[in-house]
């Protein structure tokens, strides 16, 4: 449903997003985590064709972002990290301007009103003046206008900055019971967002991915499975990945990227197992080189490490 290759952002001289690569199934609920200024943003503002990439493509529902915007524009609901609404305007009042906006006919537009209100929890205060919601209702009037005209895609900027507790809890529980029906990408710097509420999740650090992985395979991880980083060369890819599922408590091989001949996998191990010397017994008996072998579970860890410990406290209320 979302395909982007390659994209890469420049602000003149500054890199915000270099070279990111990653699909998204339908239906997936996929989180895009990163510290702040990793190039969430910006990448959300690329799908949503508010701005052009620098480089690369990126396709909405088979829609490329740069040469038919207008069709991926209809697909998309976007929610942008402060949402985009009228103080002075009454709820009811406000997402019928934005149905209007997205061409719903008129004939259509109170019934459409009255299935977002209802669905977004909002159908209480539809009579109130948005200036006069707490931040958690207008945070659903806001996911309220982003649905409106049905998208089969939802692009989500930090949804639940600056929520309280409680608030975070409800719209969690939204946004998870809107997934099926529309393809979600969110972006957040909290792991817990991605744990609780996503299937897979995209983690991007300067500009950089560093890993995509099913939130399931990520937490297992996490939880002191190990894995492996192997460089081999002198054989054939498939031959090396088939030797190396063949070693005693390798739960998977994954290859990695391939550069002069090179090749790079990780090697994930059941937990509790150390399969480091039986990975390097078993490229060297082969007869090829081992150029590289180092655990990654810790530098996994790291990086989740490295985003909590950059965020810090107003940060994300900037903008
Ligand atoms: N309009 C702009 N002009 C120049 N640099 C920008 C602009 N917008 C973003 N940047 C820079 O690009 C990088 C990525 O920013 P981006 O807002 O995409 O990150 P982010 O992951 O969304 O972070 P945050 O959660 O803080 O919004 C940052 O270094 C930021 O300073």
């Amino acid at each position: 449903m979302i395909k982007v290759e390659g994209l890469t952002k420049r602000y003149g001289r500054n890199v915000a997003v270099q070279g990111i690569s990653f699909e998204v199934e339908k239906g997936q609920i996929v989180g895009f985590l990163g510290p702040n200024g990793a190039g969430k943003t910006t990448t959300m503002r690329i799908l949503t064709c508010f701005m052009p990439p620098t480089q690369g493509t990126a396709h909405v529902a088979g829609f490329d972002v740069l040469e038919e915007p207008m069709q991926v524009k209809k697909r998309i609901g976007y929610l942008p990290e402060n949402p985009p609404v009228y103080p002075e305007m009454e709820v009811e009042e406000y997402l019928a301007f934005v149905g209007r906006l997205k061409g719903i006919p008129s004939a259509e537009l109170a019934k459409r009103v009255d299935e977002v209100a209802e669905r977004c929890a909002v159908a209480d205060v539809r009579k109130k003046l948005i200036a006069k919601l707490s931040k958690g209702y207008r945070q659903r009037v806001g996911l309220a206008q982003a649905i409106i005209h049905n998208p089969d895609v939802l692009i989500l900027d930090e949804p639940t900055a600056g929520l309280d507790p409680k608030q975070i809890h409800e719209t969690r529980d939204l946004i998870r019971s809107l997934a099926g029906e529309h393809t979600i990408i969110l972006s957040t710097h909290i792991l817990p967002e991605v744990e609780q509420t996503c299937d897979h999740v995209v983690i991007i650090t300067k500009g950089r991915i560093v890993a995509t992985d099913s939130v399931q395979n990520l937490t297992s991880r996490l939880r002191g499975q190990e894995a492996v980083a192997v460089q081999v060369s002198g054989g054939e890819e498939p031959v090396i990945r088939q030797r190396l599922e063949q070693v005693a408590g390798v739960s998977r091989v994954v290859a990695r990227d391939t550069h002069n001949g090179v090749y790079s996998f990780e090697v994930e191990s059941l937990p509790g197992k150390n399969v480091r010397a039986e990975v390097a017994r078993a490229v060297v008996e082969s007869g090829w080189n081992l150029s590289e072998l180092r655990a990654v579970a810790l530098s996994l860890e790291d990086v989740f490490l490295e985003l909590t410990a950059t965020e810090k406290p107003g940060e994300g209320d900037k903008q």
